[in-house]
């Protein structure tokens, strides 16, 4: 669908692309054994009863948004503390995101040293659910915690039971997932991935790319690298994912000021509290259809009020 966008005389045209989504629906029927779990795949037993294998409970507003739009659903990736899975997680629930997040993919499971395997009784009663109870990635604590199942990926020493790409793959899509939020995944991306979601996976980095940003710029090394650069404003950008580090196109940013004597930690707190929020109003815009693209690429989010404006 295509609409020209009146203050740029630029045609815009809506994603994700709905062919590439036809084919993920149509390889949806290659087989996944999803009992038992698949390798990777960990989840502790629901505390809520109502919870199935994999859906979480559906938030309000039932199977369809309360705006007749069909609930998306997401795999959310992280490596450390999750409080960006968090915030989009609580936006699902809470129906400010028209979705549902139905897996945590993380490289980082927890630390094994502090992983106490619960056997409840298996040999007797014949379960066979494993129960971690680790100190691992806040990520996937909270998400164990809400019935989300947590997969491992990629396979690495300090994650033996990580999957493969195309492991992943078809958990994806046994998953029905339709878009990929990266929310502090350290580790690339597989060209496989981005080439199987086209305009369907988007990343949250803690600066105004292209600035800082790339190979080696994650987490602290990212802000001391603001402050030592004497740069007066920073913030948060989100961009859709391409096969390198932070390279995709920007979607949405948020500014805010570096102090002269900031440490790298208090301009982490201040750039993560407006990730929280913009990185939850660029995935309700996502779920909800309101991204479109302007004919020279550049992805622009469609107001919820007013369809003639957009930022
Ligand atoms: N294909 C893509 N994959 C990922 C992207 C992306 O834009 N395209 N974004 C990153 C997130 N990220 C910045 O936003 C980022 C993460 C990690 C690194 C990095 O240098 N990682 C180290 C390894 C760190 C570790 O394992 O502890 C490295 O590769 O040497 C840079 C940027 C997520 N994936
Ligand atoms: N380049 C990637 C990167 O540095 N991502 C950053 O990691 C933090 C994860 O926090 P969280 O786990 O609490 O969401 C966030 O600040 C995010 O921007």
């Amino acid at each position: 669908m295509e609409a020209a966008v009146a203050s740029t005389g630029s045609r815009l045209c809506c994603s994700p692309n709905p062919i590439a989504k036809q084919q993920r629906r149509r390889s949806a029927r290659v087989g996944f054994v999803s009992r038992p779990q698949p390798r990777g795949v960990c989840c502790k037993r629901s505390p809520h009863p109502d919870a199935r294998g994999y859906a979480p409970a559906v938030a309000k507003g039932g199977d369809a948004g309360s705006a007749g739009v069909e609930r998306k659903r997401l795999a959310v990736f992280v490596s450390g503390g999750g409080s960006n899975f968090r915030a989009i997680h609580e936006a699902a629930l809470s129906g400010v995101v028209i979705g549902d997040v139905v897996a945590l993919v993380t490289d980082k499971p927890g630390d094994r040293d502090a992983f106490s395997l619960q056997l409840f009784g298996f040999a007797r009663w014949g379960f066979d659910v494993v129960e971690w109870i680790d100190a691992g990635c806040g990520g996937a604590e909270h998400a164990r915690d809400n019935g989300i199942p947590v997969v491992v990926f990629p396979k690495s020493k300090s994650a033996p039971e990580g999957i493969s790409a195309d492991e992943l793959l078809n958990a994806l899509r046994e998953l029905r997932v339709d878009f990929i939020l990266l929310a502090g995944y350290l580790k690339l991306i597989p060209i496989e991935l981005v080439q199987t979601y086209p305009k369907s996976i988007l990343n949250i980095h803690p600066s105004l790319l292209p600035a800082f940003g790339g190979k080696g710029y994650y987490g602290l090394k990212v802000h001391k690298a603001v402050i030592a650069s004497g740069a007066r404003y920073s913030g948060p950008t989100v961009h859709f994912v391409d096969e390198h580090y932070d390279t995709g196109r920007t979607l949405a940013q948020r500014v805010v000021p570096v102090l002269p004597n900031d440490t790298p930690e208090q301009l982490a707190t201040r750039v993560l509290h407006e990730e929280h929020q913009v990185y939850v109003e660029a995935v309700a815009a996502l779920c909800e259809d309101r991204i479109v693209w302007r004919e020279d690429g550049v992805p622009l989010i469609k107001s919820q009020t007013n369809p003639n404006e957009y930022t």
